[in-house]
């Protein structure tokens, strides 16, 4: 479903939304720090695309770098972000402003509480509609109702203040609120991280049903490999600002190639059926002020060699829609035999501790 935008001459044959070579730098007082590194993506319509990488690997910076929402020490030094072919990086904050709720919404893992307390949820919903579209009180109260259903809440208790609202229903309020004008993408920024495991799958399943419903693409952002793989069917693996393997579910999760992607596998053990308990990734990400010259998951990787030091590998193809950035993608059946096992994780671990390299978590 394409939203017109009387602002803008969007590009009917172009995708969705497409990220290419993008770059985000924070100014700090460390200097010019790298926080997404030459990152591109496409995001189709009718697609749930997910983003998953441990906390501080850039993230939610893509998110933000997308909807123009980058903290004031942040920048796009280089690359585009284009959405149905506008370049977003080079719009002005009131373009800005124009795309965001009408064509791109965000849901954050606090969405919940960016509701007013001191205002009926009604009142909030009307205000959104009404801002933007010339129409009666009434109607956007009927609309507002017919958001509560979509979401699946009783409309019954859209006049309810938030307070008397749990958890799950004051963020299913809130993507009520984002849905309010037809958005085309919805950037799911750790939707569900603080609610519990049933409400999480509630409005997950919620947000698949409104891919299937009303055709809104969505980008789910999560640290959690089976949230992404519950919902998503094309996925970016990203570490310390870099993409390690990106493409389609099914290939990334029948046959991974970056020894990355297979240890967040491990660390999530209900995505593999003959493993019942969890493996972690010794280690912990590099610090993105000191990162190492060669491959940025090196350190932690137990298929290192001295080949992986020289410089970040590229991105290589290795399929249809799949790609992966590592220098052993030649002995891949062996990393996925060796990947699942404890040892070869543990062995890496006391090498770790052994060099004083990064620290056991
Ligand atoms: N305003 C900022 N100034 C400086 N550095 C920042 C700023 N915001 C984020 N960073 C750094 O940029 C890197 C990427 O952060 P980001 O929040 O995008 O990661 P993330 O994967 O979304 O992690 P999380 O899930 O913890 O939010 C981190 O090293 C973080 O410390």
């Amino acid at each position: 479903m394409k939203q017109a935008n009387a602002n803008f001459d969007f590009d009917d044959d172009a995708p969705l939304l497409e990220a290419e070579g993008l770059t985000v730098s924070y100014s700090t007082s460390e200097g010019e720090l790298i926080a997404v590194d030459d990152v591109s993506f496409t995001v189709q319509e009718d697609e749930i695309f997910g983003l998953v990488g441990e906390s501080g690997c850039g993230k939610s910076t893509v998110a933000q770098a997308v909807l123009g929402l980058l903290p004031t020490n942040g920048a796009v030094p280089s690359g585009s972000i284009r959405f149905r072919g506008i370049e977003l990086t080079e719009l002005e904050k009131r373009e800005l402003d124009a795309l965001r709720w009408e064509n791109l919404a965000l849901i954050s893992q606090g969405a919940m509480n960016a509701l007013n307390p001191v205002q009926r949820i009604s009142t909030q919903i009307v205000e959104a509609i009404q801002a933007h579209r010339d129409v009666s009180t009434d109607e956007a109260r009927e609309r507002t109702a017919e958001l509560f259903e979509t979401v699946g809440l009783d409309p019954e208790r859209m006049d309810d203040y938030p307070h008397q609202f749990s958890g799950g229903m004051k963020q299913r309020a809130y993507i009520a609120m984002s849905l309010a004008l037809d958005p085309d993408l919805i950037i799911a920024d750790e939707p569900t991280t603080a609610l519990d495991v049933i409400v999480q799958d509630q409005i997950l399943k919620r947000l698949k049903e409104l891919r299937d419903e009303l055709g809104i693409s969505v980008i789910i952002i999560s640290h959690d490999i089976s949230v992404i793989a519950e919902t998503c069917n094309r996925l970016g693996v990203m570490y310390s600002g870099k993409l390690m393997e990106y493409g389609n579910l099914k290939d990334i999760f029948e046959n991974p190639y970056n020894p990355y992607t297979l240890g967040l596998q491990n660390a999530f053990p209900t995505l593999r059926g003959e493993q019942s308990d969890l493996i972690s990734i010794p280690g912990s990400p590099p610090d993105i002020a000191d990162l190492p010259e060669g491959c940025r998951f090196m350190e932690r990787c137990p298929f290192a060699t001295a080949e992986c030091g020289g410089e970040h590998p590229p991105l290589e193809s290795v399929g249809d829609d799949h790609a992966s950035a590592c220098y052993r993608h030649d002995i891949v059946d062996e990393m996925r035999r060796e990947a699942g096992d404890r040892e070869t994780w543990a062995r890496l671990r006391s090498e770790v501790v052994a060099t004083g390299g990064a620290g056991d978590e």
